[in-house]
């Protein structure tokens, strides 16, 4: 079967973007994971397939799966790649989109300056719908929030870090870092996603606080590994931060593929503008 694709990159998390509007193409977990595979297909963090919408008030129905093979509920820079394609290949006319994801209805806006502000919905911070399983567990409180104490290991000197945890649709673990360019992204986010207190695994964020307003950022993303920027992990981040009363409403993250800035008020959605852009169009036989 051969497949036509679309390879984008919001802030450097690259993505293959599938058409399937028209009819599914019926992939299974293995054929995610050969068009995500660097060496053998065409390389990407995540797979996005676009589909007709599948409810009233809704404009398509978005699809993400990881490199890994696994359907996921939500990627940030994915969903303004996904407003720009569907609107560059005339899908849409509108710069306004209301798409369905496994996690919700997010609402994308294309600007005229060519960067997409997405709608993220509003943060989860109930525990259970993380899901987080804090049974025994007290957090410790710090600036106004909490933060939870996590082994990384069964020994008793096994490294412990302390992580905010909440949702933005999918899990994310946030721990404040000195220093992010030297933080142990590698050695530690595999053990932090795969921490039995996450049954569904954890994308796990490191955050340095430069000032009220800005923060530079790495995520070891779940299904993917480190990725260049992570939408939801820059989201989930800046609500933390907020949250424990380190950052201001409006805050630039920096990762390693680019800026996204992030604006949260408590009770509010969360909304997030970066770039979205195609990279190349092809075929590939699967
Ligand atoms: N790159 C994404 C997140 C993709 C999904 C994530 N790896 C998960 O498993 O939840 C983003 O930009 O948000």
């Amino acid at each position: 079967m051969k497949v036509r694709f679309t390879k984008m990159q919001g802030a450097g998390n690259d993505f293959v973007v599938l058409d399937e509007t028209r009819g599914r193409l019926q992939l299974t977990p293995e054929q995610y994971r050969r068009l995500a595979d660097r060496h053998f297909g065409i390389g990407a963090d995540q797979i996005l397939s676009v589909r007709p919408s599948p409810a009233p008030g809704v404009d398509f129905e978005y699809v993400i799966h990881n490199a890994d093979g696994g359907e996921v509920e939500q990627c940030g820079n994915g969903a303004r790649c996904f407003a720009r394609y569907v609107r560059d290949k005339g899908l849409t006319g509108s710069d306004t989109i209301r798409v369905q994801t496994l996690s919700g209805v997010i609402e994308p806006r294309i600007g005229a300056d060519g960067r997409v502000t997405v709608d993220m919905g509003a943060p989860i911070f109930a525990l259970p719908q993380v899901p987080f399983d804090a049974a025994g567990l007290s957090p410790h409180t710090d600036g106004g929030w909490e933060k939870w104490t996590l082994a990384l290991g069964t020994n008793a000197d096994s490294p412990k870090v302390q992580v905010a945890v909440l949702s933005m649709g999918n899990p994310h673990a946030v721990q404040e870092v000195a220093d992010v360019d030297t933080a142990p992204v590698r050695e530690m986010g595999p053990k932090i996603e795969h921490h039995p207190r996450f049954p569904n695994r954890v994308n796990a964020g490191f955050m340095q606080v430069l000032d009220r307003s800005r923060v530079k950022l790495r995520v070891w993303e779940r299904g993917a590994g480190e990725t260049l920027a992570c939408g939801t992990g820059a989201c989930a981040a800046v609500v933390a931060g907020i949250r424990l009363g380190r950052l201001d409403n409006r805050v630039d993250v920096q990762t390693h593929g680019g800026v996204l800035t992030i604006e949260w008020r408590p009770g509010a959605n969360v909304l997030m503008t970066g770039p979205a852009v195609t990279v190349f169009e092809g075929e590939m036989e699967l």
